[in-house]
């Protein structure tokens, strides 16, 4: 059995009125693909409705924060307020220092956030050497990893729930 990975959930959860925000990069497009599409089946699999995961897309990982922060706002000003928001990114480390600047940043403000709105922020962010961690990360390597957008999509269900008081 692997020794990575969320571990056993400590209680069922009922996601049928949660509402969840996904909000994905472009960059590295099919990786994210997979991402998106494991965490959409998990978050189904607590009962979060279909037409309660509101997906959304930006350029790239730096643009995750703040595009996190707007679709928060926006969902709240439309009276649709989320519950927890899942930002999704694949940083893969190329030639220059780039992939340190925003790895750090991104991270840095996608914690913050979590302060900041209110709600949970989940770090949907795979931050890799290569491409081939990537794809094992996203669970498109067979026999390799799963797709830790499963493990997203439930932490998102469990830090929505798990410390609300129902009067
Ligand atoms: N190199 C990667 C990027 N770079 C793009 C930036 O995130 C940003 O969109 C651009 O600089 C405009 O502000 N993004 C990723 O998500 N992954 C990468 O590997
Ligand atoms: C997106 C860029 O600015 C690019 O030049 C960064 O290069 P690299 O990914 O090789 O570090």
């Amino acid at each position: 059995m692997a020794v990575k990975g969320l571990g056993q959930i400590d209680q069922q959860y009922d996601g049928s009125k949660l509402r969840i925000g996904i909000l994905h990069a472009r960059w590295n497009d099919s990786i994210i693909s997979n991402l998106v599409k494991g965490c959409i089946e998990r978050l189904k699999s607590f009962g979060v409705l279909e037409e309660n995961i509101v997906v959304e897309s930006v350029p790239g990982s730096f643009e995750l924060p703040y595009g996190a922060k707007l679709l928060t706002e926006k969902q709240q000003k439309l009276e649709k307020p989320l519950d927890a928001v899942i930002p999704i990114g694949v940083l893969i480390k190329g030639s220059t220092m780039h992939f340190e600047y925003i790895c750090d940043s991104v991270t840095h403000q996608l914690m913050k956030l979590n302060f900041d709105l209110g709600i949970p922020v989940i770090f949907g962010v795979l931050t890799c050497m290569t491409e081939e961690q990537a794809e094992a990360r996203a669970g498109l390597i067979e026999g390799k990893m799963h797709n830790h957008g499963e493990d997203w999509g439930a932490a998102a269900v469990e830090m929505a729930l798990k410390f609300r008081v129902e009067i």
